[in-house]
């Protein structure tokens, strides 16, 4: 397991008071030939939100994908090196994947609600997890939708089709889907990208919400997000973790020149 990080360190790993949710240890990610993740290590402290940042190409999509095993639904890709959940391996033998990603939800750049009901769009996925009466079903419908922050604008239209809500909304709907099979972690890959700035800032006050009772890893190209939205920030190059810390000292007293050169927008 990697060692607690108890204070900044060599490569200005934070000091994180809450225990490692997930623990990243000498991570290696090959597509074929090329390595787009190269010896990553850091730990991922629970109910927080931790940020990705870096240049376009440096892996933090590739990176986020790793942790819920996105990348075994595709041939020809190799991992290297460790990632516990809760001091477990997620790729010991006998991991049930599809446990593992109720446990780590998944929420994508462009909203992609299936095309059927808002309500069948939550219901499906708990479906596939758990047997709930209809009345269970409806609750746990109802829940997911207020958490998301979406249930005042959609309780009147539970069977309108997941893809007639707006852009804001379809991302809600699929954050909602996702909080519905109760994960403990949820990842978000540029989840406010295709979105306007009211909509980004729902999902903003969300994230804020959400880390309460769950672990929240965010990857954005927006560093003023990565600053609202994020308790530690994590800055990618080529592969490589350069450095992570807490979200106020990277921004404002990086370690490492090449930080300090993309949060102010020398190169990326
Ligand atoms: N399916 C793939 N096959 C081969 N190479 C890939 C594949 N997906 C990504 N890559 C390469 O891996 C590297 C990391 O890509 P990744 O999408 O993780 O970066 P990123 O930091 O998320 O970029 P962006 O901010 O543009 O989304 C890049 O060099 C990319 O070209």
């Amino acid at each position: 397991m990697a060692p607690r990080q108890t204070s900044r360190n060599a490569s200005g790993t934070p000091h994180a008071a809450a225990p490692a949710k997930l623990s990243v240890q000498e991570l290696d990610f090959y597509y074929g030939n090329f390595q787009a993740i190269k010896k990553v290590s850091m730990d991922i402290p629970a109910n927080q939100v931790t940020a990705y940042i870096g240049p376009s190409g440096c892996g933090k999509s590739t990176l986020l994908r790793c942790f819920n095993r996105m990348h075994d639904l595709y041939p020809g890709l190799k991992t290297e090196g460790g990632i516990l959940l809760d001091g477990q391996d997620i790729h010991a033998s006998g991991v049930d994947i599809n446990l593992l990603r109720a446990r780590i939800g998944m929420v994508f750049q462009k909203p992609t609600p299936f095309p059927m009901s808002v309500y069948d769009n939550i219901a499906f996925g708990v479906k596939l997890y758990e047997r709930l009466s209809r009345r269970d079903m409806d609750e746990r419908v109802e829940w997911a939708l207020k958490k998301a922050a979406l249930w005042n604008e959609v309780k009147d239209k539970l069977k309108t089709n997941g893809q007639a809500l707006s852009g804001g909304q379809q991302q809600r709907l699929c954050i909602a889907r996702t909080i519905a099979v109760k994960p403990e972690v949820i990842l978000l890959d540029e989840p406010t990208s295709a979105l306007d700035p009211i909509s980004t800032g729902y999902i903003e006050d969300l994230i804020h919400e959400l880390k309460t009772d769950y672990t929240i890893v965010i990857v954005t190209h927006n560093m003023q997000q990565a600053a609202r939205v994020s308790d530690i920030t994590a800055f990618m190059y080529l592969g490589e973790l350069i450095e992570c810390g807490q979200t106020d000292q990277i921004f404002t007293d990086p370690g490492k020149k090449q930080t300090e050169d993309y949060i102010t927008g020398r190169y990326g």
